[in-house]
């Protein structure tokens, strides 16, 4: 007994020495930092479900007038980047210092999620890099164009159905059948009828579902990476990804056999074969068509969903928006890629919803050369991860005044110099940047613009104010069942 008593309370002692020492990591360098406890450092909030990751970094981010502030995940130190300045540095003049995010590598385990771009590192990240690049082309994603024409008309004809007879429309979900919709008649080759609730929309949207266990390994893969292999976790739920899988192995198959005039990922990936060394279409291919969903579907799902609730309780700019909308279309003598191109108030308003819930409330980076701010003599070291908080900085009163308030003037062309440019990034910045930036927009404009020409789209009595956010996941999500909207058919 006493034997067990005398090795418990040694452990004890030995893990808190552990944990604790690199508490005066900020200290020494004199940055300001939250006050880490033993074993947790300072991320208990996230830990306890009470922050999500996005708004803990903007806790720190508020903390200090300072240009970086600290924290510690566990016994870490990690370090949120604020002046916009720095972050221009971390982002773009020091890539060669940040190149990588800070996410678990998991391999062995987890084979297709450690071959997406989003977590690939060094060079390995380069050449995937370039081949996803390869598939979204200005001309591709201009080819694509009729496909999501197709899926905006399938958008219109279900509300026409289905919602224009309800008293509440739960935006998010409709939104997320639409994107799946624009998205997997390219990527995977097939009409998903999301509006059918197919096995395929289910399982996509099961991908990434915030479960309580989806949460726990977003929050490990992110933040607790050392229990990512003991625990043999998965970064995307297993069994959608096996359906997912099926699907694409059968379509292949298929493009293998019949020859097809379509111009689609699939060809593209199969084209690869021929063209890429250490690429295997079973591997590399299917991440990349695996990704178009995860990254691309529910991103383009949630900014839909605030645009069109931006534009529900802002009805003044809808009605502008609609009034461009329509010029712009007599003007080009129908819906063309150019027209939607052209449509700037659409890209303002797009902008702004945005700005106000970026869909990745965070950036993330990690040091992996010594590294000192400039102008500063802050020293990182190598192993420091370096996070941006887009919440922090798109609701900064100095770069965006009367920041809870909607107002797409703020991107209007005669605004855009004042705009700080390091200071608003809902797509990121530099080599890492979003690589679905032009799909994603035609796709959310296309699902904007063919609304707003068949609907208005007004408040419902439980249409909130202000929607409250999970305080969970990696990427922003409203509340359930929170962004509700009503349709009404607009007067011939
Ligand atoms: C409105 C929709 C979208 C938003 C707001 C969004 C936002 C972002 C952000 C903030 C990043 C991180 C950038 C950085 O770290 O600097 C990112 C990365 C990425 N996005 Fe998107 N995204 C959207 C749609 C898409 C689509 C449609 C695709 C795919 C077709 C896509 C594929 C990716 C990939 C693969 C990365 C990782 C890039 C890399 O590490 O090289 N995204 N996205």
């Amino acid at each position: 007994m006493w034997i067990f008593v005398v090795a418990l309370v040694t452990l004890l002692i030995l893990g808190y020495l552990y944990s604790t020492r690199k508490f005066d990591y900020w200290k020494k360098r004199n940055v300001p930092h939250f006050r880490p406890v033993p074993f947790f450092g300072t991320i208990y909030p996230v830990l306890m479900h009470k922050r999500s990751i996005s708004q803990y970094l903007c806790d720190v981010y508020n903390m200090t007038d300072f240009s970086c502030g600290g924290f510690f995940l566990f016994d870490k130190p990690a370090l949120v980047a604020k002046d916009p300045d720095l972050v221009k540095s971390v982002l773009m003049n020091d890539f060669s210092h940040f190149g990588d995010r800070n996410t678990a590598e998991n391999k062995e385990n987890d084979l297709l999620s450690a071959v997406s771009l989003f977590m690939l590192k060094n060079s390995e990240w380069e050449e995937a890099r370039s081949r996803f690049t390869s598939t979204l082309s200005m001309g591709k994603v201009k080819a694509m164009f009729p496909l999501v024409v197709d899926a905006a008309d399938r958008f219109v004809e279900h509300v026409r159905n289905v919602e224009l007879s309800r008293e509440v429309t739960e935006c998010r979900e409709l939104s997320i059948k639409y994107s799946l919709e624009a998205l997997s008649a390219y990527a995977v080759g097939i009409q998903a009828n999301s509006f059918q609730n197919s096995d395929f929309y289910q399982a996509a949207r099961n991908l990434q579902n915030a479960t309580f266990s989806r949460i726990v390994h977003s929050i490990c893969y992110f933040f607790a990476h050392m229990f990512v292999k003991p625990f043999r976790m998965k970064f995307l739920e297993p069994e959608s990804v096996k359906f997912v899988t099926e699907v694409f192995k059968k379509n292949v198959k298929l493009r293998r056999e019949v020859e097809h005039t379509r111009v689609g990922l699939l060809e593209a990936l199969i084209k690869m074969e021929g063209e890429f060394k250490n690429y295997n279409i079973d591997i590399q291919g299917l991440a990349i068509s695996l990704e178009y969903i995860t990254a691309g579907f529910m991103s383009n799902a949630t900014t839909l969903s605030f645009s069109l609730y931006d534009l529900c309780v802002n009805p003044k700019h809808q009605i502008r928006l609609r009034g461009e909308i329509r010029s712009v279309i007599a003007k080009h003598g129908g819906l063309t890629y150019a027209a939607l191109r052209e449509m700037e108030y659409l890209d303002m308003c797009l902008k702004e919803s945005l700005r106000r819930q970026p869909i990745l409330g965070f950036l993330d980076r990690l040091c992996t050369k010594t590294y000192q701010i400039p102008n500063t003599d802050i020293i990182i070291d190598k192993g420091i991860p370096v996070y941006i908080s887009l919440y922090g900085l798109h609701n900064d009163p100095r770069f965006f005044p009367n920041p809870e308030k909607y107002d797409p003037g703020r991107f209007a062309p005669e605004n855009r110099d004042q705009l700080e440019r390091f200071a608003y990034l809902p797509f990121g910045e530099g080599r890492r940047n979003c690589v679905g930036v032009n799909l994603a927009n035609m796709i959310v404009k296309m699902g904007i613009v063919k609304l707003l020409l068949n609907f208005e789209i007004v408040p419902s009595k439980s249409t909130p104010d202000e929607i409250t956010l999970e305080p969970s996941g990696f990427i922003t999500i409203p509340k359930r069942e929170e962004i509700n909207v009503r349709f009404v058919k607009l007067a011939e």
